[in-house]
């Protein structure tokens, strides 16, 4: 890829990103120096090659051991950091992170460090690489509805560091509609509110994340494809969905990226956004994604705009904010 390359230069928003799947192991060996503890692995390209999933769950298991070096407030920073930086470098104007408190306070780390390491970075984003960023705080659907409720009581005294709540972690055998009343007490609270659904799950996880749920957004929602009629719903009332083909592919939702739906979505009028997902583990950040379908999908430089564009209208910006972005895209 040049440098002039559309599919890093396009700006646009990244909306499907968790911060935790950003720990590059180079970083991931720092922190461990640092906080003196000894990974299960030999070195940087040790880890690496231990990069080879067969599903969800097996890309979890590492992402969690993985993210077990983060212990301080300048270990998420330091990753915070890291993330901006290189999604500047490949267009990203606007990100929407998820984190996942969960994952940090199972294991003894305080929320209150994690989000201040969290602020620390995204305080100075605009200025320092001219992204502006929001957060959403995502929850464990394997960690159970009742863990959900306790972690957003948490949450709460935070809730004006969020733009919104989300759903993540271990999908099959875990629907969403359980997790109706924390999302209902996060609405109220005047949050917005996401849900991974049909990455792995069923159609039928999807109906939920929309018709029980309520969501703003559908993170993956690649199985919808296998349902005309909830294709058509998600198309007729252009709720957003967050692709991540890279992820997609490296979790084995998809063979290969040439039988990736994709285009059925483009097609059928969806409203689609390109993410990263977890780019140090997926093999890249959102420019990457924006190349690989020119590449293998054979979407043009116009379609590459298209998806751009997109991901401004689907984020939680302003209008006028939204207006000053998608100006700068159709140039
Ligand atoms: O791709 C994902 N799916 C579900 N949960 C996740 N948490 C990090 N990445 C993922
Ligand atoms: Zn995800």
């Amino acid at each position: 890829m040049s440098p002039e390359d559309t599919a890093l230069t396009v700006p646009k928003a990244e909306l499907h990103l968790h911060i935790e799947g950003a720990l590059e192991p180079e970083l991931a060996f720092e922190c461990a120096r640092r906080n003196g503890i000894t990974l299960p692995y030999a070195d940087v390209a040790d880890l690496r090659r231990r990069y080879d999933f067969s599903d969800l769950q097996s890309f979890l298991g590492l992402y969690y051991t993985g993210m077990d070096v983060l212990r301080t407030r300048q270990d998420f920073t330091d990753l915070t950091d890291s993330y901006l930086d290189r999604a500047r470098k490949q267009g990203v104007r606007h990100a929407e992170i998820f984190f996942d408190p969960q994952a940090h306070t199972t294991r003894g780390v305080a929320l209150e460090t994690v989000l201040d390491g969290l602020e620390a970075s995204l305080a100075t984003s605009e200025q320092r690489f001219g992204v502006t960023t929001r957060l959403i705080a995502c929850f464990l659907r394997d960690h159970g509805p009742d863990s959900a409720m306790a972690t957003f009581d948490e949450l709460l005294p935070h809730a004006h560091k969020l733009t919104g709540v989300g759903l993540d972690s271990a999908e099959a055998g875990f629907p969403p509609d359980a997790f109706a009343p924390v999302f209902d007490r996060a609405r109220e609270a005047g949050l917005r509110l996401v849900a991974h659904a049909g990455e792995e799950g069923p159609p039928e996880y999807v109906w939920q994340a929309l018709d029980v749920l309520g969501v703003d957004r559908v993170d993956h929602g690649i199985r919808a494809v296998e349902d005309t009629a909830l294709l058509r719903r998600i198309a007729r009332d252009q709720v957003p969905l967050t692709v991540c083909p890279l992820s997609n592919v490296r979790l084995r939702c998809v063979d290969t990226l040439d039988e990736h739906c994709l285009p059925r979505l483009v097609d059928t009028g969806v409203l689609t956004t390109l993410n990263s997902d977890d780019p140090s583990y997926f093999g890249g950040y959102v420019g990457d994604n924006f190349h690989a379908v020119r590449q293998e999908l054979g979407f043009d430089d116009a379609a590459l705009r298209e998806f751009a564009a997109n991901s401004v209208r689907a984020s939680f910006l302003g209008a006028g904010e939204q207006d000053r972005l998608l100006r700068e895209i159709t140039g």
